[in-house]
């Protein structure tokens, strides 16, 4: 289905300003959007990069000027009205207006919904509350636990996921112990494959990070409000200096919600990236759209660039169907992980060795080709993500022998 393109001297409201936001302001002006564009954003900084969070800004390799996507003078320049430290608190769909936390009201046409996703927190009855407990989200949250990072501190860094070892990489390089709990019985194992789980296994360990899988938390404690040790559910006590929760995170969908939106493990949204009021868009990690036979919400940069192009071209009259092509990266110490498509419903994988040191693997549901997650071989990730994209499956025989040119498999 194509839209109608708008008037372009419509008003377009957006609500987050992080990387979908950003990138629909951004777009809308390439399209030759006229109209006025206000891009509300509770934040204090002009929209930034998010990866660098728990990676070069917080080794302390990159300024925070640097994690911002333009500088403050591009919103000028482009006529977009960057309103910083400014909560959207609700939508009237009957009027067209989003209502700010500080009383005014912005009128808009169409309005793009961008509002992310917040980290899930450590319940307060477990001493999620306690002082030294931080999450990895904002620029804010690293701020806040920059002073701890110094050698010898005891991190405790609770969940095995991409955040939780990152930061634990970060951790390690900078000298700290460095202890990560993972509650199921390995790391990584709602995105990846066993072997991938293992091969970042060993990496940790051998720097000198302690990981414990099938670890559950089950209190921290605290001595004058600070978090002092954790007691595993096996009855183990760790002693901490700080901690780390990296255990996922919410769409932020209650804006959304309250204004009679559907919600679907995200602001539900169409292949034109629209949601059920057709005058109101939603992208990037808030939102859920059509998947294969089912629906899907994806956290990651490329989803939320995309996402928020297809919302631009939809608004200024281009073909717009949103036609996901995940991709995602980690990079853990010297070792990049590149990852193509989704391996969600996969049964095998195969081991392909690269040159240097890489290796993929490689994800198949029956024949079909799903997902390829390859380390240090980004010449095999870019043939693996074009193969995907292409929707070939070459054979697991195939693409496992290590003789097999797989540019070929291109043509
Ligand atoms: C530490 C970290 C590392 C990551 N590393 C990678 C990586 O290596 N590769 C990768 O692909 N992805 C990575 N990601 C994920 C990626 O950054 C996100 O998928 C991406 O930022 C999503 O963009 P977004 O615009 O949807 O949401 P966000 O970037 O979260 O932006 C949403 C913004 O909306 C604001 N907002 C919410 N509600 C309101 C409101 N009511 N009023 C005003 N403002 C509001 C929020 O404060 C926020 O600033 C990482 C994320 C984190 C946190």
């Amino acid at each position: 289905m194509r839209d109608e393109p708008i008037d372009p001297c419509a008003r377009i409201v957006v609500i987050g300003a992080g990387q979908a936001g950003f990138t629909a302001c951004a777009k809308l002006r390439d399209l030759g959007h006229q109209g006025p564009i206000t891009l509300i954003g509770e934040e204090a900084h002009p929209p930034y990069q998010r990866p660098p969070l728990s990676k070069g800004y917080l080794l302390g390799e990159i300024t925070e000027d640097r994690l911002y996507f333009r500088p403050p003078s591009f919103y000028e320049e482009r006529s977009i009205d960057l309103r910083l430290s400014s909560m959207a608190s609700a939508i009237d769909r009957d009027r067209k207006v989003v209502a700010l936390a500080d009383g005014a009201t912005v009128p808009y046409d169409r309005l793009i919904l961008t509002t992310g996703a917040r980290p899930r927190t450590l319940p307060a009855q477990i001493g999620g509350d306690l002082d030294g407990v931080f999450c990895v989200r904002n620029l804010a949250d690293i701020n806040a636990m920059a002073e701890h990072f110094r050698q010898d501190q005891r991190v405790l860094i609770v969940g095995g996921g991409y955040i939780g070892l990152e930061a634990a990489a970060v951790s390690a390089k900078l000298g700290l112990k460095v202890t990560v709990i993972e509650a199921a019985p390995r790391i990584l194992q709602r995105v990846a494959c066993p072997e991938t789980a293992a091969y970042f296994r060993d990496l940790h360990d051998r720097k000198g990070v302690t990981l414990l899988e099938g670890a559950a938390l089950e209190t921290l404690q605290g001595e004058e409000g600070h978090v002092r040790s954790a007691r595993l559910a096996d009855g183990s006590v760790i002693p901490v200096d700080f901690v780390i929760a990296g255990v996922g995170v919410v769409p932020n969908v209650e804006l959304a919600q309250a204004a009679g939106l559907s919600i679907d493990n995200g602001i539900a949204v169409d292949e034109n990236c629209r949601t059920s009021d057709p005058q109101i868009y939603a992208a990037g990690d808030c939102a859920s759209f059509p998947w294969r036979s089912g629906r899907i919400r994806l956290e990651s940069v490329g989803n939320a660039i995309e996402q928020a192009e297809a919302v631009a071209w939809s608004l200024t009259g281009a073909p717009s169907r949103y036609d996901a092509k995940p991709w995602f990266w980690s990079d853990q110490y010297e070792v990049k992980l590149q990852i193509a498509g989704l391996s969600a419903g996969y049964d095998t994988v195969t081991t392909r060795p690269g040159a240097a040191g890489g290796v993929s693997y490689w994800y198949y549901r029956g024949e079909e080709l799903l997902a390829v997650d390859a380390m240090n071989d980004p010449r095999v990730y870019m043939v693996a993500k074009r193969l995907i994209e292409a929707g070939r499956s070459p054979s697991a025989v195939i693409v496992g022998d290590p003789a097999t040119d797989l540019k070929a498999l291109l043509q």
